[in-house]
């Protein structure tokens, strides 16, 4: 079997293969054995020796063989990865003449893995000479047992042909050997991957998707969207310091809060513990009163609109990344794109000239992309990258008003959105969002002052949570010095 037709195996099939072909090589071997010794009954002793040597051998090498096979795989990945990011970035590569300095990071990946395969095929060379040897000397065993045998018979010519068959046997054994121990190896490095399956089966799964809870649930849950955090404690993972250190705050329903605090205060965490990403460690958070750790997951996540920080489409179309799951029409669609000032009804009928009155200018002042979205069928590429990042959260935001979700948090872009964007978005936002709750990770402060409330975040716990006017009155307040600061630099 070639590398490259074994390369076209999937694992278990792999498993099959080798573990079926080595057990098949043995019974050969034994076979072999079983013939020759039945006709000469002396080979036996001149075996036992042989096989001494050719386990110790066969150990020593699966041994070294495992290792270097390793080092071949751990050479190998980078390649690819190389290879994949090359592709992806392959316009950036160009634009900035980096092909010779990717020339030469490829050929040196290369000439490092061809090192390490290099020694893998050294260490077969090794093993092949070993077992010729090995494979030599039993059929040596072989004939000098059936010489001695025959002179003792005094020339017994049925006895001939049975030394012919026993030394014609033991020539075969040769190629037994040496493929039993290819098999053997392959076979362990192959069990590497039962290994991996069997870390990947122990990895603890996510809460259940649905529970008895969601039954219980009235289908418009969350009605009025109030979120109560309760001593709430979340670590990312077992042995990581708290992140959320005692949460307690209580947001009324329909509530606008901008978010604020240093960086790694556990602003964005606020979102990862309401969509249950992480569970948290001690305390609750309630939802209308309900506690969504007794909620499913498909359930909770489906009842939360997220805009996240960097906005995320998918390759399709306009309508795939509004609606995947087909579940509006196409007037719908338009309406929701329209109110975010992404489309403009005057282009529904191709008169591209004039744009939605109250959100005129929008889509025009977005970023690389001027032009507002013509159609439904309009292509999306991968990550949405043919839509500037303002666009891509106006179609983020689109989609969330599709869900008509009464708990909206926002994550809002740092990069790559300038302020008036910025304001736009979150004028865009407010408006269509004012019967639900909204939650605002805000990073520029001049977007949230307007808020109904602002949560100041420090070191994982609510330092101020109060509307903006009362926090800026408050002498010494986080969130007064917050913006001072803000006005010093601005
Ligand atoms: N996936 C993760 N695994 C482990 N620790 C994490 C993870 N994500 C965040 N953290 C840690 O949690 C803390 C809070 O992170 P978080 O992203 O909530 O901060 P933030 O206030 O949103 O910061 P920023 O304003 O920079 O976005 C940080 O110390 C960070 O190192």
């Amino acid at each position: 079997m070639n590398r490259f037709s074994k390369d076209m195996y999937t694992v278990d099939e792999q498993l099959v293969v080798s573990g079926r072909s080595y057990l098949g090589t043995m019974a050969q071997v034994l076979s072999t054995i079983v013939v020759v010794t039945s006709i000469t009954p002396k080979f036996i002793f001149g075996l036992a020796p042989l096989l001494f040597f050719y386990v110790h051998q066969q150990n020593f090498f699966t041994m070294t063989y495992r290792e270097l096979k390793r080092l071949d795989s751990v050479t190998r990945s980078p390649i690819y990865a190389l290879l994949s990011e090359t592709l992806d970035g392959v316009l950036t590569i160009r634009a900035f003449g980096a092909e010779e300095n990717l020339n030469k990071r490829m050929i040196n990946m290369v000439n490092v893995q061809q090192t390490a395969y290099r020694l893998t095929f050294a260490a077969q060379c090794w093993l092949s000479v070993r077992l010729e040897f090995c494979g030599t000397m039993i059929v040596f065993v072989a004939c000098f047992v059936s010489i001695m045998q025959h002179g003792t018979r005094g020339g017994d010519e049925l006895f001939a042909g049975l030394a012919g068959l026993s030394i014609s046997f033991a020539l075969s054994i040769t190629q037994s050997l040496n493929w039993t121990v290819r098999m053997a190896s392959d076979l362990e490095a192959n069990m590497v991957a039962v290994e991996r399956i069997q870390q990947y089966s122990q990895i603890p799964s996510e809460a259940p998707r649905l529970t008895e809870t969601d039954e219980s649930l009235p289908s418009n849950w969350p009605v009025e969207g109030r979120i109560e955090f309760i001593n709430s404690k979340l670590r990312y993972r077992p042995g990581l310091p708290l992140v959320l250190k005692g949460l307690n705050i209580s947001i009324p329903a329909q509530a606008k809060v901008g978010v604020v605090g240093r960086t790694g205060a556990g602003k964005s965490t606020l979102m990862v513990a309401l969509l249950r990403l992480v569970e948290l460690d001690s305390g609750s958070i309630k939802i209308d009163g309900v506690d969504i750790r007794s909620v499913g997951l498909k359930t909770l996540r489906s009842k939360i609109a997220v805009i996240p920080q960097d906005p995320v489409l998918f390759s399709g179309s306009v309508r795939t990344n509004l609606d995947p799951f087909d579940e509006f029409d196409d007037d719908r669609l338009f309406e929701v794109l329209q109110h975010v000032g992404l489309y403009s009804s005057m282009v529904k009928n191709y008169s591209s000239n004039s744009l939605s009155s109250h959100y005129s200018g929008a889509s025009s002042n977005l970023g690389g992309r001027t032009q507002p979205i013509k159609s439904l069928s309009e292509t999306v590429t991968e990550g949405g990258t043919n839509f500037s990042v303002g666009q891509r959260q106006l179609m983020v935001i689109a989609r969330a008003m599709l869900t008509g979700a009464q708990v909206v948090i926002m994550d809002e872009a740092t990069a790559s959105v300038d302020g008036e964007t910025d304001a736009r978005i979150q004028r865009v936002f407010r408006e269509e969002f004012k019967n639900a709750t909204c939650i605002t990770v805000a990073h520029r402060l001049n977007t949230i002052m307007d808020s109904d409330l602002v949560l100041v975040m420090d070191d994982g716990r609510a330092a101020e949570f109060d509307t903006p006017s009362s926090l800026l009155s408050r002498e010494g307040g986080l969130f007064k010095a917050l913006v001072d600061a803000s006005e010093e630099e601005g």
